[in-house]
Formats: structure tokens, sequence, C-alpha cells
């Protein structure tokens, strides 16, 4: 008896799950799902983007794709990391601001990932200016993607690199806009991901087991 019909807008899906009907956990979820099913991983909640790990290499973050996110509004392109990304950038040159990026999920969702995508589209369009700066971005983000996972990461049963420490990264520009510079200002160190061996004895009996 409390079967209510489905609201039009969850047969085939949203880009921003505001405009859905059945505003609740299961039409959030079947939203999701539905676009993650035609490998569409970004969905909007407003000004929120949603993103599902596809555990595949999608062909959504090439250079064409860089240039067509590029100086576009949110909401003007379907979702995408990117869009979040050129948001900032612009906003920051608009209105000289400082622009924060919270990318927070479970361990295993693709916050690094989700990282690195960021970084990278920012030193694509920061680096245009010269060849310098453009080595210069190029160096700062080689640091994020290889010395810090050498040191940091750790393989665990929900990720094979999973890090072990939260980062708050702080990318600096200059006035034209490039990349100056980053550092990393802050370890957030949990005790739950902080990592130990099994013990030998547990391993031999699960082998044996
Ligand atoms: N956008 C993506 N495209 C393809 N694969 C992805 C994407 N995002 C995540 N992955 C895959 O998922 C794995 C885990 O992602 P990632 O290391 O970013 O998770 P995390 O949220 O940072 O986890 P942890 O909190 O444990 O460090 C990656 O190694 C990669 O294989």
């Amino acid at each position: 008896t409390n079967i209510k019909p489905m609201h039009p807008t969850s047969i085939h899906g949203v880009e921003d799950m505001i405009r859905l009907g059945d505003l609740n956990e299961a039409g959030i979820l079947r939203n999701l799902l539905i676009r993650y099913r035609e490998k569409l991983i970004y969905t909007y909640t407003g000004s929120i983007l949603v993103a599902v790990n596809p555990y595949q290499l999608l062909p959504i973050y090439t250079a064409d794709q860089i240039r067509l996110y590029t100086n576009k509004k949110i909401g003007e392109m379907p979702p995408h990391i990117f869009a979040i990304a050129d948001n900032c950038y612009f906003n920051m040159q608009r209105n000289n601001r400082d622009q924060c990026c919270i990318i927070s999920g479970e361990s295993g969702a693709g916050k690094t990932e989700s990282t690195k995508l960021i970084l990278q589209f920012l030193a694509a369009i920061s680096g245009q200016h010269s060849w310098i700066e453009q080595q210069k971005c190029l160096l700062h983000c080689w640091c994020f993607l290889f010395f810090f996972p050498a040191f940091g990461n750790a393989k665990t049963i929900r990720n094979d690199n999973s890090s072990r420490f939260g980062k708050y990264i702080d990318i600096h520009f200059n006035k034209r806009g490039a990349i100056e510079g980053a550092k990393i200002e802050q370890y957030l160190l949990e005790k739950s991901r902080v990592c130990r061996q099994v013990s030998p004895k547990l391993i031999s009996s699960k082998l044996n087991s």
C-alpha cells in the first residue's frame, strides 16, 4: 500500500541530482547506478561533484577534454572533475581570492586519483604561458604523483595503493595564473591508517586453511 510510482526523472537519470523528483537515498543511489552503467561516473548535486570509482581507465581525461572544460560555467558541460578544477581556477582569477577544494570519501573511493586529475588540469591550463612555467608545473605534479606515494602509501585490503596520511596541498599561482609552487602544509595521520605487518602465524594459518 506504501508503493509510490517512480518519478520520471528516476527513469533515465539526471546530471544534477537537485533535479531528482525522488530526492531520497534510494533515488540518489539509483541515479548514480544508471549513470555508472553508462560509464558516466560524475554527477552533480548542486555545486558538489559525486564521483564513482570506475576501476578502469576511461578516455575522459585527454588533452581534448581539458580544452573542452576550460573556461566553462558549471553545468555548461556534463559533470566532470575538470569542471570543478576549471571553476576554482577561474573564480580565483576573477575574484582574486583563494579557492579550496575538499575531496572526501572512504578508502579506495578515488580521492588521490581525483587530486591528481585536478593537478593535471591546473598544470595544463596554467602552464600555457611559457615553456619554463610549463616545466615547473610538471615538476610539481611529478613530486605529487611519485614522491609522496613512495613514502606514504601501503597496500591494504581496500586499496593496493592506499595513502597512509591525509594531505593539505597548497598550490601557489603568480599574478598571471601560472603555478609558482606547491607545498603540503599538514599531515593528518589517522590511527586507523597506521599499518603493520600481519603476524607470520596468521599468514600460515590462512595459507593452510
Ligand atoms: N577516475 C578514476 N579512473 C580510473 N581509476 C580510478 C579512478 N579513481 C580511482 N581509480 C582506481 O581506484 C584506485 C584507488 O583510488 P585512490 O588511491 O585514489 O583512492 P583513495 O580514496 O585515495 O584511497 P585511500 O584513502 O585508501 O588512499 C586507484 O589506484 C585506481 O586504480
